[in-house]
């Protein structure tokens, strides 16, 4: 169910957090949503919240406020190993190839689930300045996916990760893709910081 998190800065826009199972998640987004979950008892893994800010601007991936229309999906973060992986069922809205998710909208995940994996691993804010995706297998609208992402190596304000996606049993390869994410410089935060929330909603 989203959670109504009251933001501290702006009363009147409401910060919901969307990243747990609603009445559009099929049984088996869900299931596999408690699978990873349950790695957050130990500690090892933590749930990324995924704000729907209801104001005039919304994360792109949680743009489509008709549940179950768009991007359904939640992200978890395993810090000490530096990976994230994200349960993900794509709506009928994201259809690229006739029944089947666009393109644009896998890449929209990748770039999600290691983006989210950089910021909550990484020191600092990281941009996406390369994204290679190989697509082996058309995904079908409506079905569910894993994304698993990991960092690979850091070499000063450069970081590498790669990521693959699954089929919801794991038994298929739909894509796997490499990124490179730049840590913003001192000089770049300084410009930064008038579009960070000030509240510690920063997803
Ligand atoms: C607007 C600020 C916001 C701050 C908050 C940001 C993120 C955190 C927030 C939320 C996270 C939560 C959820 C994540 C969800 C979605 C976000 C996903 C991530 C994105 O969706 S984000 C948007 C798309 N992204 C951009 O909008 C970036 C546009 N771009 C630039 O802003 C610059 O391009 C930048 C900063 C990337 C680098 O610029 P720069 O001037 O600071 O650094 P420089 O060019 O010197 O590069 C340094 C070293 O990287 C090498 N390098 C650079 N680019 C390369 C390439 N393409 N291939 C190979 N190597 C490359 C150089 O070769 C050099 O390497 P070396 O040091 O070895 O010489």
């Amino acid at each position: 169910m989203a959670r109504q998190v009251n933001s501290q800065r702006n009363q009147e826009e409401a910060v919901i957090d969307l990243a747990w199972p609603n009445e559009a998640w099929s049984d088996v987004t869900k299931e596999i949503f408690h699978q990873l979950n349950a790695g957050t008892e130990n500690g090892d893994w933590t749930r990324h919240p995924g704000y729907l800010r209801t104001g005039e601007r919304r994360l792109y991936c949680r743009n489509i406020s008709e549940q179950g229309k768009g991007f359904e999906y939640a992200i978890f973060i395993n810090k000490r190993e530096q990976r994230a992986t994200c349960v993900c069922q794509f709506g009928p809205y994201l259809e690229g190839p006739p029944s089947h998710v666009h393109g644009g909208a896998v890449a929209t995940m990748l770039d999600t689930v290691m983006g989210t994996c950089a910021y909550n691993v990484l020191e600092g804010f990281h941009l996406t300045a390369n994204l290679n995706i190989n697509y082996k297998k058309p995904v079908r609208l409506g079905s569910t996916a894993i994304f698993l992402a990991k960092v690979d190596k850091q070499e000063n304000r450069k970081a590498y990760l790669s990521a693959y996606v699954t089929s919801a049993d794991g038994s298929t390869t739909l894509c796997d893709a490499t990124s490179l994410f730049v840590q913003l410089s001192q000089e770049q935060m300084e410009k930064a910081k008038k579009y960070l929330p000030q509240d510690s909603h920063n997803d």
